[in-house]
């Protein structure tokens, strides 16, 4: 039977310790009820000494969850210890952690006490929570920078006096996975009366190593594991649970543990947390970033629509995201482009996704993003372009001194020829036009013309409507493009192409008659 390792949230308390993070009572009470769906153990839900304000948020937050044990913090002093007994007054289910710095760096230049000094407040402050308490955690913050013989004797004390569960933080962050797997081996090994306690870890990620180190704890036999959604905390901030628990889960068969987590809870917790703190996800961050499930390269893309296990480890609908994302650009190749065309409804064939993949690939260099309306517009693009006679081939234009424009304008003809317009006219479109007309040798009257965005960003799709008049007839025409002024020629064209096509089917209707 695998172990069981407990989760231990402190997103309400280390979380809110993240700069500009300050989370009110019903705040609190949103992520704790969300915590509890998630299958959290123990809920730090803040520092009741803190203030009047986290006393009641912290009562708030045992009165409102049910199955996790709600604890909350306290220095090793009277005065902390007695807030934590009154917010939770009348409430079952709830705990103390209390901590005191115990490495020599902290003993000496910020507490200013010895080692007896720390070990008799510790065991007093233990020993008068432990008659109010069933459940005492005890911290030795800066466990990772303190001398091992002196934290087992701590750990010793503590223990004799009712502490429930110890734990040994990095709390700047400074150990090591090795270093760290040894200190809970030599706790394990070493210090009397162990066996009757849970021992716990607690990870900084000043040097990214925060989940590296609290995994070689669990495997070293730390059996709760204290954290925050999102890796949210103090400077870099704790070790992100959600990625612990998808380790433990994803590579069950090598730590065989168990856990509580309800997996599928991480993607909707995440979220919740990132809005009220006002911090956001990181895209590449591991598990819930919306990268995280996103391929964007052909051979990977490729891979994933042939079998999802080619370069996914973990499902995104275990963790609670809809499905993977592959996100088209310059990297996409033909499989992943005629996958999305499906999804999208549209079935085409070798040939056309030959042709239209083509474009996409021009287009892809031009825009960072590929999205659904970009690909829509690229198949609906060829489809009309198929009966064009004309077809907008390049321009230059040139700002005249009175500030009128030239354009010079190139139009491709079906038999391959190139037709040149060149005309003034008072703005870039108006010179664009008149050049069409001068180069087709036509007469048509611009009665309207629409530009609008079809894809997001600033390197948006521009579509392009335009309605012409000819002879009393009024057609239409559109085209799209990044660049804006191909879009606008392009669509002027499309709507000539339309005159004429209807006037060579006058004219083959003629001849029949
Ligand atoms: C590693 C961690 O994350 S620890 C948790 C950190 N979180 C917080 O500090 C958030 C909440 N903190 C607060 O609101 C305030 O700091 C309070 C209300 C707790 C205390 O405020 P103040 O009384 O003004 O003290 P201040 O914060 O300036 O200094 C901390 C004092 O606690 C002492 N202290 C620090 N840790 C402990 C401890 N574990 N046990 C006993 N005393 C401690 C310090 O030595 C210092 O004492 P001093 O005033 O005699 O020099
Ligand atoms: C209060 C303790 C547990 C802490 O947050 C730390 O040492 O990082
Ligand atoms: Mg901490």
């Amino acid at each position: 039977m695998n172990e069981r390792v407990y989760f231990f949230d402190t997103t309400l308390r280390d979380g809110e310790q993240t700069p500009g993070v300050n989370l009110n009572q019903e705040e609190k009470v949103e992520i704790a009820l969300r915590l509890e769906q998630l299958g959290i153990d123990v809920i730090e839900a803040g520092f009741a000494a803190a203030s009047p304000g986290d006393a009641a948020a912290v009562r708030a937050v045992a009165n409102a969850v049910t199955k996790p044990l709600v604890v909350s913090l306290a220095r090793a002093n009277k005065g902390d210890i007695d807030a934590v007994i009154n917010a939770f007054t009348g409430i079952e289910n709830v705990g103390i952690h209390i901590f005191i710095a115990t490495s020599p760096i902290h003993r000496e230049k910020k507490l200013f006490m010895s080692k007896e000094e720390v070990i008799k407040k510790a065991v007093e402050c233990v020993s008068y929570a432990a008659q109010y308490f069933k459940h005492v955690e005890f911290s030795c913050e800066d466990a990772t920078r303190t001398e091992l013989d002196f934290l087992r004797e701590v750990a010793e004390h503590v223990i004799e006096a009712g502490a429930t569960v110890l734990n040994f933080p990095d709390t700047v962050g400074y150990t090591t996975p090795e270093e760290y797997a040894q200190l809970f081996q030599y706790i394990l090994e070493h210090t009397k009366g162990v066996e009757n306690v849970r021992l716990s870890c607690h990870c900084h990620d000043d040097l990214g190593l925060a989940a590296s180190n609290s995994i070689a704890a669990i495997k070293a036999g730390a059996l709760q594991v204290e954290g925050c959604v999102n890796g949210i905390g103090e400077r870099a901030g704790n070790v992100a649970l959600e990625e612990v628990a998808a380790l433990l889960e994803t590579r069950k068969d090598y730590y065989q543990k168990e856990t509580g987590i309800n997996l599928t809870e991480i993607a909707k917790t995440s979220k919740l947390i990132s809005r009220l703190t006002g911090v956001s996800v990181p895209p590449n961050k591991a598990v819930i970033g919306n990268n995280a499930f996103a391929h964007s390269s052909g051979i990977h893309q490729d891979g994933v629509i042939k079998d999802k296990t080619t370069y996914e480890i973990l499902k995104p609908e275990s963790v609670g995201f809809v499905e993977t994302k592959l996100v088209l650009g310059k990297l996409s190749g033909r499989n992943a482009l005629k996958k999305r065309y499906e999804e999208l409804g549209y079935s085409i064939t070798q040939e056309q996704l030959k042709e239209v993949f083509t474009k996409f690939k021009e287009l892809a260099d031009r825009k960072k993003e590929i999205f659904d309306e970009d690909i829509i517009a690229l198949l609906e693009t060829k489809t009309s372009e198929q009966t064009s006679t004309y077809t907008f081939k390049d321009l230059s234009l040139q700002v005249l001194a009175n500030k009128d424009y030239r354009a010079f304008v190139h139009i491709l003809k079906e038999d391959g020829s190139v037709i040149e317009g060149i005309a003034e006219g008072n703005g870039p479109i108006d010179a664009i036009y008149k050049g069409i007309d001068q180069g087709l040798n036509i007469k048509a009257e611009l009665i309207d013309y629409k530009i609008k965005s079809i894809s997001r960003g600033k390197d948006s799709i521009g579509e392009v409507f335009v309605k012409i008049k000819h002879e009393e007839a009024l057609y239409q025409g559109r085209a799209i493009h990044v660049d804006i002024i191909f879009a606008s020629a392009s669509a002027y064209i499309d709507a000539i192409n339309r005159v004429v096509s209807l006037q060579s089917s006058y004219a083959s209707a003629e001849i029949k008659n």
